[in-house]
């Protein structure tokens, strides 16, 4: 799967992957502590585990680890359990938090023997830091400058054995030397559903909820493949089952409380359904060009392609075409619309462009 058309970052919404304030609060007492409580992602956690052992048997530093995969599938729990695991203390920082090569520097120069050091959104770092960042990982040295122009001198400053544990959501955008010094890369990939659930139960009991296997099940329907999503999802439907019900999550509180906050069967929220129902309503099903599509439905052309759209693909719903979107049979089921008879595309098509239904 290729990141790259990740979910861009979209903090307001419910279904959103990205991190809210509230979702922050929270999540510290809902990550799980230790591998063997980490839900689904078998192959990562395998390998990791026999990564983390030997190196431990050998007591010696954990190679460097690049964890990619999309916002909210547990780099940044992962990177505490491999810190926990290796009994070592843990330094979070992200790549735009590291803009000059001497921030890094101070970082790295203040490292333990052992430490973890993650570094989230490491596509996003400066050059500089980067290049500086490829010595310290293989030689566990960086050159510090000092001084400027023709009198700049480098001074070197030896480090500690640390492990680097990188995140990024594109780890296409990683230039190959730095992809290379990594000893470990796992892709995280969506769960699913029956993984989600069990996340559900996990947290239902941490925060005390009643939940039944079928409510744990809807909430989990509804997540996108996000433990993120997950949780919030469920301190949502735990809000509506104490007010409006006994307390008790069922698959009937559930449903009913996630159709108030407009998240629907299948995680669609508003505007996913907004773009559906303009390109199956308004154009026959598509094809329609991305800006034609954005003005039907009242937002901006990025928003639509990149908040949106992401997910509408991996659903199936919906497909990017060389001659504009296009909904696929699966979108007019969700929506509970019928397609047109073949060849029966809207003018919008073009003569001879029926989308999907035509070829
Ligand atoms: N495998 C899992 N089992 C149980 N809970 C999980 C799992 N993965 C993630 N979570 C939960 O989902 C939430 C988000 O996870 P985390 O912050 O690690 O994601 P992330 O991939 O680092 O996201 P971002 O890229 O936005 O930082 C956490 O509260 C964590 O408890």
């Amino acid at each position: 799967m290729n990141w790259d058309d990740a979910p861009a970052d979209t903090p307001d919404r419910l279904v959103g992957s990205a991190a809210d304030r509230e979702d922050q609060a929270v999540e510290a007492a809902l990550r799980p502590k230790e591998l063997d409580e980490f839900i689904g992602q078998e192959r990562v956690r395998q390998q990791l585990d026999l990564v983390l052992k030997a190196a431990r048997q050998r007591g010696a530093t954990a190679d460097h680890v690049l964890l990619s995969g999309a916002p909210g599938l547990g780099k940044t729990t992962l990177s505490m359990i491999i810190a926990a695991e290796m009994s070592a203390p843990i330094r979070i920082t992200s790549g735009p938090a590291i803009q000059h090569a001497g921030d890094l520097a101070a970082i790295l120069s203040s490292l333990t023997e052992g430490e973890v050091l993650f570094l989230d959104e490491i596509h996003r770092m400066s050059r500089p830091a980067e290049e500086m960042l490829y010595m310290a990982m293989e030689d566990f040295r960086v050159d510090v400058i000092v001084g400027k122009g023709p009198g700049a001198t480098a001074i070197p400053l030896e480090l500690p054995p640390f492990t680097l544990v990188g995140a990024t959501t594109r780890a296409g955008l990683l230039p190959p030397p730095l992809r290379d010094r990594f000893g470990f890369t796992g892709h995280m990939e969506f769960y699913a559903p029956a993984e989600l659930e069990r996340v559900v139960h996990r947290s239902a009991g941490l925060l005390d909820v009643a939940i039944d296997t079928d409510g744990a099940a809807e909430i989990a329907g509804r997540s996108r493949g996000t433990p993120r999503i997950a949780n919030r999802l469920l301190r949502r439907v735990r809000d509506y089952a104490q007010v409006r019900a006994d307390g008790a999550v069922t698959r009937e509180t559930a449903a009913r409380a996630l159709e108030v906050y407009e998240v629907d069967a299948r995680g669609l929220d508003r505007l996913d359904r907004a773009v559906l129902h303009a390109l199956l309503k308004l154009f026959g099903g598509g094809p329609v060009g991305l800006s034609t599509l954005a003005v039907a439905v009242g937002e901006e052309r990025e928003t639509v392609e990149e908040v949106a759209e992401p997910f509408l693909v991996r659903e199936g719903l919906l497909a990017r075409t060389p001659r504009g979107r296009v909904a696929t049979p699966a979108a007019w089921s969700h929506l509970g619309l019928v397609p047109p008879p073949q060849g029966g595309g809207t003018s919008q098509g073009g003569p001879g462009q029926t989308g999907l239904f035509g070829a």
